[in-house]
């Protein structure tokens, strides 16, 4: 067991090294089209499954409340936490539509759609990008392994931040590094500190 444990500290670390060699533009363009849309009075909307819900969370909470340091909230909704609306859009339609029919009562143009996926193959996260389109939203799509069909999906306008990893629970670990990396851009650019330490 505790080599099985260090494996993985090994494998998320050679994973994150490989992903500071090769996401930064990517980060750095999908934090950019984040901080355009706030200074214009838009919003992102942020979705996934599983672990990529948490992350869609995760980040929301941290645009709407604060990351690192004091600012004002920031107009950000994960559409994966209103379980009356979850359950009865799978229950009258399917999971598929799940994000997609959100994404289209909330979404304006100009806002930015997070989709989230380790495979880029959720079906509901396909849907919401589709939708997301349909509304002149622009996407930020973090996934893994191949970009699956969510990097097919993909605009010039669109950004993909890709993990070169096949193995989810890495992937996963860096989407999060992603996303602190988002709100840090998004907080020095709105927000410059006044003082050295950011505080
Ligand atoms: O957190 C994990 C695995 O680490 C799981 O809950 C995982 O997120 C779920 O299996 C998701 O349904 C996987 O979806 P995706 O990343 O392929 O879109
Ligand atoms: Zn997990």
């Amino acid at each position: 067991m505790i080599e099985n444990i260090k494996a993985n500290f090994t494998e998320s670390i050679q994973t994150k090294i490989a992903a500071s060699e090769m996401l930064p533009p990517a980060i750095d363009k999908a934090a950019m089209m984040m901080v355009e849309a706030l200074i214009r009075g838009n919003k992102i909307l942020s979705c996934g499954n599983g672990g990529s819900a948490g992350d869609a969370q995760h980040f929301s909470s941290e645009m709407l409340n604060r990351f690192e340091r004091d600012r004002p909230s920031l107009p950000a909704i994960a559409i994966t936490t209103d379980t009356s609306t979850l359950t009865s859009i799978t229950n009258d339609y399917s999971y598929d539509e799940v994000f997609s029919k959100q994404v289209r009562a909330l979404g304006q143009p100009g806002d930015v759609l997070l989709a989230i996926s380790t495979s880029g193959n959720s079906r509901n996260v396909i849907n919401a990008m589709e939708a997301a389109l349909s509304r002149d939203m622009t996407i930020v799509a973090l996934t893994g392994k191949d970009g699956g069909e969510m990097a097919g999906f993909l605009g010039e306008h669109d950004v993909e931040i890709r993990v070169p990893s096949n193995r989810t629970a890495r992937i996963q670990e860096v989407h999060l590094l992603v996303i602190h990396c988002l709100c840090e851009c998004i907080d020095d650019s709105l927000f410059p500190a006044h003082d050295p330490d950011g505080y």
